[in-house]
Protein backbone atom coordinates (compact mmCIF):
# COMPACT_ATOMS: atom_id res chain seq x y z
CA UNK A 1 0.00 0.00 0.00
CA UNK A 2 1.40 3.17 -0.63
CA UNK A 3 0.95 6.15 1.27
CA UNK A 4 -1.37 8.96 -0.19
CA UNK A 5 -1.84 12.35 1.47
CA UNK A 6 -5.15 12.00 2.18
CA UNK A 7 -7.03 11.16 5.35
CA UNK A 8 -7.91 7.62 4.45
CA UNK A 9 -3.96 6.56 3.81
CA UNK A 10 -2.63 8.23 6.93
CA UNK A 11 -4.88 5.37 8.73
CA UNK A 12 -3.89 2.91 6.75
CA UNK A 13 -0.25 3.74 6.34
CA UNK A 14 0.63 4.35 9.31
CA UNK A 15 -1.16 2.49 11.45
CA UNK A 16 -1.57 -0.57 9.76
CA UNK A 17 1.23 -0.81 7.87
CA UNK A 18 4.17 1.27 9.75
CA UNK A 19 6.65 -1.40 10.87
CA UNK A 20 7.33 0.05 13.96
CA UNK A 21 3.74 0.29 15.05
CA UNK A 22 3.24 -2.97 14.02
CA UNK A 23 6.08 -4.35 16.16
CA UNK A 24 4.97 -2.65 19.04
CA UNK A 25 1.24 -4.88 18.72
CA UNK A 26 2.89 -7.85 18.47
CA UNK A 27 4.89 -7.64 21.28
CA UNK A 28 2.90 -6.17 23.41
CA UNK A 29 0.19 -8.17 22.76
CA UNK A 30 -1.47 -10.09 25.80
CA UNK A 31 -4.04 -12.98 25.99
CA UNK A 32 -6.91 -10.96 28.13
CA UNK A 33 -7.86 -9.67 24.97
CA UNK A 34 -9.22 -12.34 23.79
CA UNK A 35 -12.81 -11.82 24.25
CA UNK A 36 -12.57 -8.58 21.93
CA UNK A 37 -13.41 -10.85 19.21
CA UNK A 38 -16.43 -9.21 18.18
CA UNK A 39 -15.03 -5.63 18.12
CA UNK A 40 -11.61 -6.82 16.44
CA UNK A 41 -13.77 -8.14 14.07
CA UNK A 42 -15.53 -5.06 13.70
CA UNK A 43 -12.46 -3.47 12.73
CA UNK A 44 -11.06 -5.29 10.47
CA UNK A 45 -14.11 -5.01 8.38
CA UNK A 46 -14.47 -1.50 8.71
CA UNK A 47 -10.69 -0.52 8.84
CA UNK A 48 -8.39 -3.06 7.37
CA UNK A 49 -11.09 -3.78 4.08
CA UNK A 50 -9.46 -7.42 4.59
CA UNK A 51 -5.76 -6.91 4.55
CA UNK A 52 -5.66 -8.43 8.28
CA UNK A 53 -8.51 -10.98 7.95
CA UNK A 54 -6.58 -13.51 9.25
CA UNK A 55 -5.11 -11.42 12.01
CA UNK A 56 -5.61 -13.08 16.06
CA UNK A 57 -8.30 -10.84 17.43
CA UNK A 58 -6.04 -9.12 19.97
CA UNK A 59 -4.17 -7.55 17.42
CA UNK A 60 -7.19 -6.46 15.68
CA UNK A 61 -8.47 -4.69 19.08
CA UNK A 62 -5.38 -2.82 19.91
CA UNK A 63 -5.35 -1.83 16.08
CA UNK A 64 -8.43 -0.39 16.52
CA UNK A 65 -7.65 1.20 19.48
CA UNK A 66 -4.74 3.29 17.97
CA UNK A 67 -7.06 4.07 14.85
CA UNK A 68 -9.51 5.26 16.92
CA UNK A 69 -6.95 7.16 19.14
CA UNK A 70 -5.01 8.54 16.28
CA UNK A 71 -9.13 9.71 14.39
CA UNK A 72 -9.76 11.12 17.59
CA UNK A 73 -6.77 13.52 17.59
CA UNK A 74 -6.69 13.86 14.09
CA UNK A 75 -10.26 15.07 14.60
CA UNK A 76 -9.73 16.84 17.46
CA UNK A 77 -7.22 19.36 15.90
CA UNK A 78 -9.17 19.40 12.58
CA UNK A 79 -12.31 21.11 15.52
CA UNK A 80 -9.14 23.64 16.14
CA UNK A 81 -9.55 25.04 12.59
CA UNK A 82 -13.77 25.58 12.92
CA UNK A 83 -14.00 26.24 16.75
CA UNK A 84 -10.68 27.87 17.43
CA UNK A 85 -9.12 25.25 19.81
CA UNK A 86 -8.92 21.48 19.64
CA UNK A 87 -12.36 19.52 21.33
CA UNK A 88 -11.04 16.40 22.85
CA UNK A 89 -13.67 13.84 23.73
CA UNK A 90 -14.55 13.62 27.89
CA UNK A 91 -12.37 17.30 28.25
CA UNK A 92 -13.69 19.00 25.81
CA UNK A 93 -10.82 21.93 25.70
CA UNK A 94 -10.34 22.14 28.94
CA UNK A 95 -6.69 21.17 27.93
CA UNK A 96 -5.97 24.34 25.98
CA UNK A 97 -7.41 26.20 28.59
CA UNK A 98 -5.57 25.43 31.38
CA UNK A 99 -2.16 26.13 28.94
CA UNK A 100 -3.94 29.64 28.26
CA UNK A 101 -3.52 30.41 32.09
CA UNK A 102 0.21 29.10 32.20
CA UNK A 103 0.33 32.67 30.61
CA UNK A 104 -1.36 35.89 29.95
CA UNK A 105 -4.88 34.80 29.41
CA UNK A 106 -6.44 37.76 28.50
CA UNK A 107 -3.81 37.96 25.62
CA UNK A 108 -4.37 34.15 24.77
CA UNK A 109 -8.13 34.89 24.96
CA UNK A 110 -7.98 37.73 22.27
CA UNK A 111 -5.79 35.54 19.99
CA UNK A 112 -8.62 32.61 19.35
CA UNK A 113 -11.23 35.37 19.34
CA UNK A 114 -9.45 37.18 16.41
CA UNK A 115 -9.05 33.59 14.78
CA UNK A 116 -12.53 33.20 15.14
CA UNK A 117 -13.42 36.73 13.81
CA UNK A 118 -14.94 37.18 17.60
CA UNK A 119 -16.89 34.65 18.89
CA UNK A 120 -15.71 31.02 19.52
CA UNK A 121 -17.75 28.28 21.56
CA UNK A 122 -16.51 27.18 24.77
CA UNK A 123 -17.06 23.25 25.56
CA UNK A 124 -16.09 22.38 29.06
CA UNK A 125 -15.53 18.89 30.44
CA UNK A 126 -18.29 16.79 30.33
CA UNK A 127 -20.98 17.42 33.30
CA UNK A 128 -19.23 20.40 34.19
CA UNK A 129 -20.62 23.89 33.54
CA UNK A 130 -18.01 25.29 31.75
CA UNK A 131 -19.46 25.41 28.15
CA UNK A 132 -20.19 28.82 27.04
CA UNK A 133 -19.88 31.32 24.04
CA UNK A 134 -17.14 33.84 24.18
CA UNK A 135 -17.93 37.09 22.04
CA UNK A 136 -15.97 40.56 21.18
CA UNK A 137 -18.12 41.47 18.32
CA UNK A 138 -19.69 44.76 19.35
CA UNK A 139 -22.64 43.88 17.36
CA UNK A 140 -23.06 41.21 19.57
CA UNK A 141 -22.72 43.58 22.89
CA UNK A 142 -25.35 45.84 21.67
CA UNK A 143 -27.67 42.92 21.07
CA UNK A 144 -26.47 41.27 24.39
CA UNK A 145 -26.58 44.80 26.54
CA UNK A 146 -29.16 46.25 25.17
CA UNK A 147 -31.59 45.01 22.28
CA UNK A 148 -32.34 42.26 24.13
CA UNK A 149 -31.46 43.25 26.96
CA UNK A 150 -34.10 41.17 28.88
CA UNK A 151 -33.31 37.81 27.14
CA UNK A 152 -29.74 38.23 29.02
CA UNK A 153 -30.00 38.45 32.75
CA UNK A 154 -27.13 37.71 35.03
CA UNK A 155 -28.87 34.72 36.07
CA UNK A 156 -29.19 31.85 38.96
CA UNK A 157 -26.12 30.58 38.40
CA UNK A 158 -24.16 33.53 39.53
CA UNK A 159 -26.64 34.38 41.83
CA UNK A 160 -26.40 30.80 43.20
CA UNK A 161 -22.70 31.49 43.50
CA UNK A 162 -21.89 34.92 44.85
CA UNK A 163 -24.96 34.77 47.32
CA UNK A 164 -22.96 34.36 50.29
CA UNK A 165 -21.02 37.61 49.88
CA UNK A 166 -23.88 39.47 47.72
CA UNK A 167 -27.35 38.64 49.10
CA UNK A 168 -29.57 40.68 47.06
CA UNK A 169 -27.51 43.27 46.21
CA UNK A 170 -27.69 45.01 42.71
CA UNK A 171 -24.61 43.58 41.44
CA UNK A 172 -26.20 40.17 41.34
CA UNK A 173 -29.94 40.98 41.13
CA UNK A 174 -32.27 40.92 38.30
CA UNK A 175 -35.37 41.82 36.65
CA UNK A 176 -37.29 44.00 40.10
CA UNK A 177 -35.01 43.67 42.75
CA UNK A 178 -32.71 45.01 40.37
CA UNK A 179 -34.81 47.58 39.06
CA UNK A 180 -35.49 49.05 42.36
CA UNK A 181 -31.86 49.48 43.39
CA UNK A 182 -30.72 50.92 40.45
CA UNK A 183 -33.56 53.25 40.28
CA UNK A 184 -32.69 54.28 44.18
CA UNK A 185 -29.67 54.77 43.48
CA UNK A 186 -29.16 56.39 40.32
CA UNK A 187 -31.44 59.23 41.60
CA UNK A 188 -28.81 59.52 44.67
CA UNK A 189 -25.76 59.00 42.26
CA UNK A 190 -27.12 62.16 40.01
CA UNK A 191 -28.19 64.31 43.08
CA UNK A 192 -26.89 67.86 43.98
CA UNK A 193 -26.03 66.63 47.68
CA UNK A 194 -24.51 63.12 46.81
CA UNK A 195 -21.92 65.04 44.15
CA UNK A 196 -20.78 67.15 46.67
CA UNK A 197 -20.33 64.67 49.45
CA UNK A 198 -18.48 62.54 47.70
CA UNK A 199 -16.22 65.59 45.66
CA UNK A 200 -15.23 66.67 49.39
CA UNK A 201 -14.81 63.40 50.45
CA UNK A 202 -12.21 62.59 47.80
CA UNK A 203 -10.76 66.34 48.27
CA UNK A 204 -10.20 65.52 52.02
CA UNK A 205 -8.85 61.37 50.91
CA UNK A 206 -6.48 62.81 48.73
CA UNK A 207 -4.73 66.24 50.51
CA UNK A 208 -4.76 64.72 54.16
CA UNK A 209 -4.02 61.23 53.21
CA UNK A 210 -2.77 60.39 49.71
CA UNK A 211 -0.02 63.13 49.02
CA UNK A 212 1.54 62.51 52.78
CA UNK A 213 2.05 59.42 52.30
CA UNK A 214 3.39 60.28 48.65
CA UNK A 215 5.45 62.88 50.20
CA UNK A 216 6.88 60.51 53.05
CA UNK A 217 8.29 58.14 50.29
CA UNK A 218 9.89 60.96 48.90
CA UNK A 219 11.81 62.06 52.02
CA UNK A 220 12.35 58.65 52.88
CA UNK A 221 13.70 57.67 49.71
CA UNK A 222 12.02 54.68 49.17
CA UNK A 223 10.34 53.02 46.54
CA UNK A 224 6.35 52.01 47.34
CA UNK A 225 3.89 50.33 45.35
CA UNK A 226 1.39 52.49 43.87
CA UNK A 227 -0.83 50.19 43.40
CA UNK A 228 -1.65 49.17 46.74
CA UNK A 229 -1.88 52.85 47.44
CA UNK A 230 -4.30 53.88 45.33
CA UNK A 231 -6.56 50.47 46.58
CA UNK A 232 -6.80 51.75 50.11
CA UNK A 233 -7.57 55.33 48.53
CA UNK A 234 -10.38 54.04 46.79
CA UNK A 235 -11.25 51.62 49.43
CA UNK A 236 -12.08 54.20 51.78
CA UNK A 237 -13.66 56.77 49.29
CA UNK A 238 -16.84 53.79 48.35
CA UNK A 239 -16.91 52.73 51.99
CA UNK A 240 -17.56 57.14 52.87
CA UNK A 241 -20.00 57.04 50.07
CA UNK A 242 -21.87 53.31 50.56
CA UNK A 243 -21.94 53.45 54.43
CA UNK A 244 -20.99 57.13 55.25
CA UNK A 245 -18.02 55.26 57.31
CA UNK A 246 -14.09 55.75 56.99
CA UNK A 247 -12.09 52.76 57.44
CA UNK A 248 -9.19 54.39 57.57
CA UNK A 249 -6.88 52.49 55.09
CA UNK A 250 -4.76 55.12 53.81
CA UNK A 251 -3.19 56.56 56.63
CA UNK A 252 0.62 56.66 57.38
CA UNK A 253 2.25 53.48 57.99
CA UNK A 254 -0.40 52.03 55.55
CA UNK A 255 -1.73 49.68 58.35
CA UNK A 256 -4.07 46.52 57.72
CA UNK A 257 -7.85 46.92 58.43
CA UNK A 258 -9.90 43.89 59.04
CA UNK A 259 -12.71 45.17 57.26
CA UNK A 260 -10.71 45.22 54.18
CA UNK A 261 -8.71 42.03 54.60
CA UNK A 262 -12.10 40.52 55.50
CA UNK A 263 -13.77 42.14 52.75
CA UNK A 264 -10.36 40.85 50.07
CA UNK A 265 -10.70 37.10 51.36
CA UNK A 266 -14.52 36.70 50.81
CA UNK A 267 -14.01 38.32 47.27
CA UNK A 268 -11.37 35.74 46.57
CA UNK A 269 -13.17 32.91 48.54
CA UNK A 270 -15.99 33.97 46.28
CA UNK A 271 -13.76 33.84 43.18
CA UNK A 272 -12.55 30.52 43.66
CA UNK A 273 -15.94 29.11 43.22
CA UNK A 274 -16.15 29.78 39.53
CA UNK A 275 -13.59 27.38 39.00
CA UNK A 276 -14.84 24.55 41.07
CA UNK A 277 -17.23 22.37 40.21
CA UNK A 278 -20.32 23.59 42.24
CA UNK A 279 -20.69 20.32 44.08
CA UNK A 280 -17.68 20.44 45.41
CA UNK A 281 -17.62 23.97 46.61
CA UNK A 282 -21.08 23.10 48.25
CA UNK A 283 -19.59 19.72 50.06
CA UNK A 284 -16.63 22.05 51.07
CA UNK A 285 -19.20 24.64 52.45
CA UNK A 286 -21.22 22.15 54.23
CA UNK A 287 -17.40 20.61 55.72
CA UNK A 288 -16.50 23.88 56.27
CA UNK A 289 -13.28 23.24 54.79
CA UNK A 290 -10.48 25.12 52.77
CA UNK A 291 -11.79 28.17 50.86
CA UNK A 292 -15.41 27.88 51.99
CA UNK A 293 -13.75 28.27 55.65
CA UNK A 294 -11.92 31.76 54.25
CA UNK A 295 -15.28 32.59 53.29
CA UNK A 296 -17.73 31.90 56.30
CA UNK A 297 -14.98 33.51 58.38
CA UNK A 298 -14.43 36.89 56.05
CA UNK A 299 -18.11 37.21 55.37
CA UNK A 300 -19.05 37.09 59.28
CA UNK A 301 -15.98 39.71 60.11
CA UNK A 302 -17.77 42.28 56.78
CA UNK A 303 -21.66 41.16 58.64
CA UNK A 304 -20.22 42.36 62.08
CA UNK A 305 -18.98 45.43 60.65
CA UNK A 306 -22.05 46.41 58.41
CA UNK A 307 -24.32 45.80 61.43
CA UNK A 308 -22.26 47.92 63.64
CA UNK A 309 -22.69 51.12 61.24
CA UNK A 310 -26.64 50.01 60.67
CA UNK A 311 -26.90 49.93 64.49
CA UNK A 312 -25.31 53.01 64.92
CA UNK A 313 -26.65 55.07 62.08
CA UNK A 314 -30.37 53.74 63.24
CA UNK A 315 -29.64 55.30 66.67
CA UNK A 316 -28.03 58.41 64.91
CA UNK A 317 -31.16 59.09 62.81
CA UNK A 318 -33.38 58.44 65.52
CA UNK A 319 -32.15 62.17 66.88
CA UNK A 320 -33.37 64.82 65.72
CA UNK A 321 -30.36 67.27 65.19
CA UNK A 322 -28.15 64.19 63.51
CA UNK A 323 -31.56 63.52 60.95
CA UNK A 324 -31.17 66.77 60.33
CA UNK A 325 -27.55 66.80 59.07
CA UNK A 326 -28.88 64.77 56.07
CA UNK A 327 -26.34 62.42 55.38
CA UNK A 328 -26.49 61.62 51.90
CA UNK A 329 -24.35 58.11 51.94
CA UNK A 330 -26.18 54.97 50.18
CA UNK A 331 -27.10 53.51 53.80
CA UNK A 332 -28.52 56.63 54.98
CA UNK A 333 -30.53 57.08 51.89
CA UNK A 334 -31.89 53.73 51.70
CA UNK A 335 -32.94 53.64 55.36
CA UNK A 336 -35.20 56.34 54.83
CA UNK A 337 -36.90 54.71 52.24
CA UNK A 338 -40.11 52.15 52.41
CA UNK A 339 -40.31 49.16 50.56
CA UNK A 340 -43.29 47.89 48.21
CA UNK A 341 -45.37 47.40 51.67
CA UNK A 342 -44.35 50.70 53.30
CA UNK A 343 -42.10 48.82 55.46
CA UNK A 344 -38.66 50.01 56.40
CA UNK A 345 -35.83 47.81 54.60
CA UNK A 346 -34.66 45.19 56.43
CA UNK A 347 -30.65 45.20 58.02
CA UNK A 348 -29.88 42.16 55.84
CA UNK A 349 -31.00 44.16 52.87
CA UNK A 350 -29.12 47.10 53.79
CA UNK A 351 -26.25 45.12 54.35
CA UNK A 352 -26.61 43.76 50.82
CA UNK A 353 -26.65 47.46 49.08
CA UNK A 354 -23.85 48.51 50.65
CA UNK A 355 -21.32 45.50 50.22
CA UNK A 356 -22.50 45.26 46.38
CA UNK A 357 -21.36 49.11 45.96
CA UNK A 358 -17.99 48.23 47.94
CA UNK A 359 -17.59 45.99 45.38
CA UNK A 360 -18.59 47.53 42.66
CA UNK A 361 -16.71 50.49 43.84
CA UNK A 362 -13.36 49.66 45.72
CA UNK A 363 -10.93 48.49 43.37
CA UNK A 364 -12.33 49.54 39.65
CA UNK A 365 -10.43 53.14 39.68
CA UNK A 366 -7.71 52.25 41.25
CA UNK A 367 -6.49 49.49 38.99
CA UNK A 368 -7.66 51.74 36.02
CA UNK A 369 -5.24 54.32 37.36
CA UNK A 370 -2.16 52.12 38.16
CA UNK A 371 -2.47 50.77 34.07
CA UNK A 372 -2.40 54.42 33.77
CA UNK A 373 0.64 55.42 35.60
CA UNK A 374 2.00 52.60 34.03
CA UNK A 375 1.85 53.87 30.43
CA UNK A 376 2.74 56.99 31.00
CA UNK A 377 6.50 55.72 32.40
CA UNK A 378 6.19 54.20 28.78
CA UNK A 379 4.80 57.36 27.47
CA UNK A 380 6.83 60.34 28.33
CA UNK A 381 5.24 63.04 25.86
CA UNK A 382 1.53 62.22 26.89
CA UNK A 383 2.45 62.94 30.28
CA UNK A 384 4.10 66.20 29.15
CA UNK A 385 0.66 67.00 27.19
CA UNK A 386 -1.36 66.17 30.51
CA UNK A 387 0.95 68.61 32.35
CA UNK A 388 0.52 71.05 29.99
CA UNK A 389 -3.44 71.10 30.01
CA UNK A 390 -3.17 71.15 33.70
CA UNK A 391 -0.98 74.45 33.77
CA UNK A 392 -3.30 75.91 31.18
CA UNK A 393 -5.97 75.80 33.74
CA UNK A 394 -4.11 76.54 36.61
CA UNK A 395 -2.84 79.26 34.24
CA UNK A 396 -6.55 80.47 34.05
CA UNK A 397 -6.85 81.43 37.68
CA UNK A 398 -7.29 84.74 38.31
CA UNK A 399 -4.84 85.19 41.78
CA UNK A 400 -1.63 85.04 41.21
CA UNK A 401 -0.37 83.07 44.17
CA UNK A 402 -3.36 80.66 43.84
CA UNK A 403 -1.18 79.70 40.81
CA UNK A 404 2.51 79.22 42.28
CA UNK A 405 1.81 77.83 46.02
CA UNK A 406 2.54 74.28 44.91
CA UNK A 407 2.02 72.70 48.12
CA UNK A 408 -1.54 74.16 48.81
CA UNK A 409 -3.00 74.04 44.91
CA UNK A 410 -6.32 72.19 45.36
CA UNK A 411 -8.24 71.67 41.77
CA UNK A 412 -11.70 73.16 41.73
CA UNK A 413 -14.52 70.90 40.60
CA UNK A 414 -14.98 72.97 37.27
CA UNK A 415 -11.34 72.51 36.93
CA UNK A 416 -11.17 69.19 36.91
CA UNK A 417 -14.33 68.95 33.63
CA UNK A 418 -12.00 71.15 32.08
CA UNK A 419 -9.13 68.25 31.74
CA UNK A 420 -10.39 66.63 28.54
CA UNK A 421 -7.09 65.66 27.44
CA UNK A 422 -6.43 63.64 30.68
CA UNK A 423 -10.10 62.27 30.26
CA UNK A 424 -8.49 60.83 26.81
CA UNK A 425 -5.78 59.47 28.23
CA UNK A 426 -7.41 58.06 30.77
CA UNK A 427 -10.04 56.57 28.64
CA UNK A 428 -7.05 55.13 26.68
CA UNK A 429 -5.77 53.36 29.48
CA UNK A 430 -9.19 51.70 30.31
CA UNK A 431 -9.47 50.79 26.36
CA UNK A 432 -5.96 48.73 27.00
CA UNK A 433 -6.43 47.53 30.23
CA UNK A 434 -10.16 47.13 31.32
CA UNK A 435 -10.77 46.84 34.97
CA UNK A 436 -13.45 44.30 34.07
CA UNK A 437 -11.55 42.21 31.38
CA UNK A 438 -14.10 40.41 30.92
CA UNK A 439 -17.82 39.95 32.27
CA UNK A 440 -20.75 37.65 31.57
CA UNK A 441 -24.88 36.57 30.70
CA UNK A 442 -26.95 34.20 31.16
CA UNK A 443 -29.20 33.02 27.95
CA UNK A 444 -32.99 32.89 29.17
CA UNK A 445 -34.89 31.96 25.91
CA UNK A 446 -33.74 30.49 22.68
CA UNK A 447 -31.84 33.10 20.67
CA UNK A 448 -29.55 34.04 18.07
CA UNK A 449 -26.25 36.21 17.95
CA UNK A 450 -26.46 39.24 15.10
CA UNK A 451 -23.36 37.31 13.82
CA UNK A 452 -25.60 34.13 13.69
CA UNK A 453 -24.34 31.94 16.54
CA UNK A 454 -26.95 30.04 18.43
CA UNK A 455 -27.43 30.57 21.92
CA UNK A 456 -29.73 27.83 23.57
CA UNK A 457 -31.40 28.77 27.03
CA UNK A 458 -29.11 28.24 30.09
CA UNK A 459 -25.66 28.82 27.92
CA UNK A 460 -23.29 31.58 29.76
CA UNK A 461 -22.02 34.05 27.33
CA UNK A 462 -18.91 35.54 28.37
CA UNK A 463 -17.83 39.42 27.06
CA UNK A 464 -14.21 39.83 26.66
CA UNK A 465 -14.12 43.39 27.41
CA UNK A 466 -10.15 42.99 27.24
CA UNK A 467 -10.26 42.20 23.47
CA UNK A 468 -12.27 44.39 22.25
CA UNK A 469 -10.06 47.14 23.01
CA UNK A 470 -7.44 45.55 21.12
CA UNK A 471 -9.58 44.33 18.12
CA UNK A 472 -8.28 45.93 14.56
CA UNK A 473 -11.34 45.59 13.10
CA UNK A 474 -12.65 48.36 15.57
CA UNK A 475 -9.31 51.01 16.38
CA UNK A 476 -7.51 50.36 13.80
CA UNK A 477 -3.80 49.34 13.05
CA UNK A 478 -2.44 50.95 15.63
CA UNK A 479 -5.25 49.14 18.60
CA UNK A 480 -2.24 48.48 20.51
CA UNK A 481 -0.73 51.37 20.84
CA UNK A 482 -1.56 54.21 23.62
CA UNK A 483 -2.73 57.16 22.07
CA UNK A 484 -4.96 59.82 23.97
CA UNK A 485 -5.56 61.50 20.40
CA UNK A 486 -7.77 59.07 19.17
CA UNK A 487 -10.48 60.28 22.12
CA UNK A 488 -9.68 63.97 21.32
CA UNK A 489 -11.99 66.04 18.48
CA UNK A 490 -11.12 69.61 17.52
CA UNK A 491 -8.91 69.70 21.33
CA UNK A 492 -12.84 68.43 23.18
CA UNK A 493 -13.45 64.84 24.44
CA UNK A 494 -15.57 62.44 22.46
CA UNK A 495 -16.19 59.72 24.25
CA UNK A 496 -17.29 56.15 22.23
CA UNK A 497 -20.08 54.45 21.65
CA UNK A 498 -20.39 51.57 24.66
CA UNK A 499 -20.30 48.55 22.50
CA UNK A 500 -17.00 49.36 21.08
CA UNK A 501 -15.42 51.03 24.10
CA UNK A 502 -17.33 48.52 26.82
CA UNK A 503 -15.01 48.79 29.88
CA UNK A 504 -18.07 50.95 31.87
CA UNK A 505 -20.64 47.98 29.96
CA UNK A 506 -23.47 49.60 28.16
CA UNK A 507 -27.12 49.53 28.04
CA UNK A 508 -29.38 49.55 31.24
CA UNK A 509 -26.58 48.03 33.37
CA UNK A 510 -23.95 51.12 32.42
CA UNK A 511 -21.90 51.59 35.47
CA UNK A 512 -23.63 53.39 38.37
CA UNK A 513 -20.28 54.81 39.07
CA UNK A 514 -18.92 55.64 35.65
CA UNK A 515 -19.19 59.90 36.23
CA UNK A 516 -17.73 59.75 40.05
CA UNK A 517 -15.13 57.17 38.85
CA UNK A 518 -13.63 59.30 35.67
CA UNK A 519 -13.99 62.36 38.24
CA UNK A 520 -11.97 60.50 40.87
CA UNK A 521 -9.19 59.43 38.59
CA UNK A 522 -9.08 62.64 37.03
CA UNK A 523 -8.60 64.44 40.12
CA UNK A 524 -6.39 62.17 42.66
CA UNK A 525 -3.93 61.90 38.93
CA UNK A 526 -3.82 65.61 38.11
CA UNK A 527 -3.52 65.96 41.57
CA UNK A 528 -0.07 63.04 41.91
CA UNK A 529 1.46 64.56 38.60
CA UNK A 530 1.07 68.28 39.24
CA UNK A 531 3.59 67.49 42.15
CA UNK A 532 5.41 64.42 41.31
CA UNK A 533 7.52 62.38 38.42
CA UNK A 534 7.68 58.81 38.90
CA UNK A 535 9.68 55.85 37.83
CA UNK A 536 8.23 52.38 38.16
CA UNK A 537 11.54 50.58 39.38
CA UNK A 538 13.81 48.56 36.89
CA UNK A 539 12.93 45.14 36.10
CA UNK A 540 9.88 44.89 38.28
CA UNK A 541 7.23 42.58 36.28
CA UNK A 542 3.75 44.04 35.13
CA UNK A 543 1.59 40.84 34.32
CA UNK A 544 -2.15 41.06 34.84
CA UNK A 545 -3.61 39.02 37.45
CA UNK A 546 -6.30 36.41 37.12
CA UNK A 547 -9.24 38.04 39.01
CA UNK A 548 -12.89 39.66 38.76
CA UNK A 549 -10.59 43.22 38.20
CA UNK A 550 -7.35 43.23 36.19
CA UNK A 551 -5.30 43.70 38.99
CA UNK A 552 -1.08 44.29 38.53
CA UNK A 553 -0.09 40.86 39.80
CA UNK A 554 2.84 41.86 41.38
CA UNK A 555 1.57 45.28 42.07
CA UNK A 556 3.28 48.46 40.66
CA UNK A 557 6.76 49.77 42.31
CA UNK A 558 7.59 53.24 41.97
CA UNK A 559 9.90 55.79 43.04
CA UNK A 560 8.31 59.52 43.38
CA UNK A 561 10.61 62.59 42.87
CA UNK A 562 9.06 66.20 43.34
CA UNK A 563 8.10 67.79 40.24
CA UNK A 564 11.12 70.43 38.81
CA UNK A 565 9.63 73.69 39.11
CA UNK A 566 11.60 75.15 36.45
CA UNK A 567 9.59 72.34 34.24
CA UNK A 568 6.31 73.49 36.16
CA UNK A 569 6.90 77.06 35.54
CA UNK A 570 7.90 76.68 32.06
CA UNK A 571 4.10 74.98 31.27
CA UNK A 572 3.00 77.87 33.55
CA UNK A 573 4.33 80.55 31.40
CA UNK A 574 4.08 78.93 27.76
CA UNK A 575 0.29 78.41 28.59
C1 LIG B 1 -12.78 52.95 36.40
C2 LIG B 1 -13.75 52.67 37.22
C3 LIG B 1 -14.90 51.75 36.96
C4 LIG B 1 -15.08 50.85 35.95
C5 LIG B 1 -14.14 50.52 34.81
C6 LIG B 1 -16.36 50.23 36.17
C7 LIG B 1 -16.90 49.25 35.36
C8 LIG B 1 -18.13 48.64 35.58
C9 LIG B 1 -18.64 47.53 34.84
C10 LIG B 1 -17.93 46.82 33.69
C11 LIG B 1 -19.86 47.22 35.35
C12 LIG B 1 -20.77 46.07 34.92
C13 LIG B 1 -20.55 44.91 35.87
C14 LIG B 1 -21.56 43.83 35.68
O1 LIG B 1 -22.74 44.09 35.51
O2 LIG B 1 -21.15 42.66 35.75
C15 LIG B 1 -20.12 48.14 36.42
C16 LIG B 1 -21.27 48.15 37.15
C17 LIG B 1 -21.46 48.94 38.25
N1 LIG B 1 -20.61 49.91 38.72
FE1 LIG B 1 -18.84 50.43 37.95
N2 LIG B 1 -16.92 50.76 37.30
C18 LIG B 1 -16.07 51.69 37.81
C19 LIG B 1 -16.23 52.43 38.97
C20 LIG B 1 -17.35 52.41 39.75
C21 LIG B 1 -17.52 53.16 40.97
C22 LIG B 1 -16.47 54.09 41.57
C23 LIG B 1 -18.74 52.85 41.47
C24 LIG B 1 -19.44 53.32 42.70
C25 LIG B 1 -19.03 54.14 43.55
C26 LIG B 1 -19.35 51.92 40.53
C27 LIG B 1 -20.61 51.39 40.67
C28 LIG B 1 -21.17 50.43 39.85
C29 LIG B 1 -22.45 49.81 40.10
C30 LIG B 1 -23.38 50.09 41.24
C31 LIG B 1 -22.63 48.87 39.09
C32 LIG B 1 -23.82 47.92 38.90
C33 LIG B 1 -24.78 48.51 37.91
C34 LIG B 1 -25.94 47.60 37.63
O3 LIG B 1 -25.80 46.39 37.61
O4 LIG B 1 -27.02 48.15 37.40
N3 LIG B 1 -18.47 51.67 39.52
N4 LIG B 1 -19.06 49.00 36.55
Amino acid sequence: MTCQPTYHSFLHNCIFCHPKIMNFNLNSMNSTYSSSFVAGNFARKFLSGGLFFFMPAEVQMLELLLAVFVFIVIHSLRQKKRQGLPNWPFVGMLPSLILGLQGDMYEWISGVLCRQNGTFIFTGPWGTNLNCVVTSDPRNLEYLLKTKFSNFPKGEYFRNTVRDLLGDGIFSADDEIWQRQRKTASLEFHSTKFRSMTTESLLELVHSRLLPVLEESVKKSVPVDLQDILLRLTFDNVCMIAFGVDPGCLRPGLPEIPFARAFEDATEATLFRFVTPTLTWRAMRSLNIGTEKKLTDSIREVDKFAEEVIQTRKKELSLPTESEKQRSDLLTVFMRLKDEQERPFSDKFLRDICVNFILAGRDTSSVALSWFFWLLNRNPEVEQNILAEICQIVNERKDAKDKEDLDNLIFKPEEVKKMEYLQAALSEALRLHPSVPVDHKEVLEDDVFPDGTVLKKGTKVVYAIYTMGRMEGVWGKDCRDYKPERWVRDGRFMSESAYKFTAFNGGPRLCLGKDFAYYQMKFAAASILYRYTMKVEKDHPVIPKMALTMYMKHGLKVRLSRRNQTELQKHLKTN
